[in-house]
């Protein structure tokens, strides 16, 4: 659906230019939520309006549904936006009109006739659900429903792809969420693909499918969201998992260990439908081991859940590698940390 191949942006300074976007390379199916997170300044936003031509690309190509985006003049330019939706921290709506005349505004742009456009746009307020807010001004809305305008107005040409530049970073945890429900709402509903930047590890957690970790310009990690949280790479990503996870605090259930006699300590990563598995009072019927959990923590991705459990094993030393070979069996992964003695 979207390919970019050895994108550029260098932009011009007086005594030393910036490069923003370094040698960028990326694959997005279509239907896909893909996020794009990085620390300030790493190129997020210069990515994602290269990807719509408002930046011009100083190298490189993008693709977007076997269209050259990036070869395009003004007038191509100006039909294909139309397929790209884009929604924004600021929500950027225009003041002086109401909710229902935002809305309509791209398509008076693209010059649908009145009668077409009523009916779109009390279509898109049902999707997004500002029913009965039709005549309010931007002024009077909350953060999350002048999103939602946002949402409703980027849709209303029927877009491929929809952009979103820190789309939730200007709302509390509540409205984030839901606002994330909606766009994995009409992901599922329109078969819509999504591209979002964002600087927060939890809403790629919860909504993205794969995730490209951006640094200094370039794509520093990327891959399932699932995989990228269970096995980090470079030092970035881990930062950013830590956002999610605490891992600091998981490091520190190891010294719990000191409190304990004998026995083994083990930390249990389950990933997807795994997570759900009655596994730890199993290994405490089958084995003679008792099985105490120090710490952990389970959480929801978009392609299942996924977390880690410290455990402390105690029983005899053979008793104990049973278990343990016993959990390797099974889809969850086992470290054993260190021994008690
Ligand atoms: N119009 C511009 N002119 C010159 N330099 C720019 C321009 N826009 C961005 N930059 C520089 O390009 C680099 C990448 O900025 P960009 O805004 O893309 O990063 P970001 O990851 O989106 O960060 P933030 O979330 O803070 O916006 C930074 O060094 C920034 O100062």
């Amino acid at each position: 659906m979207i390919t970019i191949k050895g994108l550029k942006k260098v932009y011009p300074a007086k005594h030393q230019d910036v490069l923003a976007v370094d040698n960028l390379n990326l694959e997005v199916s279509k239907g896909e939520i893909f996020g794009v997170i990085g620390y300030s300044g790493a190129g997020k936003s210069t990515f994602i309006r290269l990807l719509n031509r408002l930046e011009d690309p100083t190298e490189g190509q993008i693709y977007i549904d076997g269209k050259e985006i990036s070869a395009m003049g003004k007038q191509q330019l100006r039909k294909s936006r139309q397929e790209i939706g884009m929604i924004f921290q600021h929500f950027n709506l225009l003041w002086s009109r109401t909710v229902r005349d935002n809305i309509a505004f791209p398509l008076e742009i693209a010059g649908i006739s009145k009668g077409k456009r009523r009916a779109r746009v009390d279509e898109l307020i049902e999707l997004v659900g500002l029913k009965g807010r039709e005549d309010a001004y931007p002024s009077q809305l909350s953060g999350g429903q002048k999103q939602r305008v946002g949402i409703a107005r980027a849709l209303a040409n029927n877009p491929k792809v929809l952009l979103c530049d820190e789309a939730t970073s200007a709302l509390d945890p509540d409205t984030t969420d839901a606002i994330l429900r909606l766009l994995v709402d009409i992901n599922e509903k329109l078969g819509l693909t999504i591209i979002l930047i964002t600087h927060e590890m939890h809403v790629i957690r919860k909504i993205c499918h794969r995730v490209a970790v951006m640094e200094s310009g370039r794509v520093a990690e990327q891959g399932d969201v699932l995989d990228v949280f269970l096995h980090p790479q470079q030092q970035v990503t881990k930062r950013f998992v830590e956002q999610v996870m605490g891992d600091k605090d998981q490091e520190e259930s190891l010294h719990l260990l000191e409190n304990y006699q004998n026995g083994k300590v083990a930390r249990l990563h389950f990933v997807g439908e795994t997570t759900n598995q009655a596994l730890i009072s199993q290994v405490s019927k089958q084995f003679d081991v008792a099985v105490n959990i120090l710490q952990g923590k389970i959480t929801q991705t978009q392609k299942g859940a996924y977390g880690t459990l410290f455990v402390h094993m105690e029983g005899s030393d053979e008793e104990i590698a049973r278990a343990i070979a016993f959990i390797k069996t099974t889809s969850v992964e086992v470290e054993v940390d260190a021994d008690a003695e």
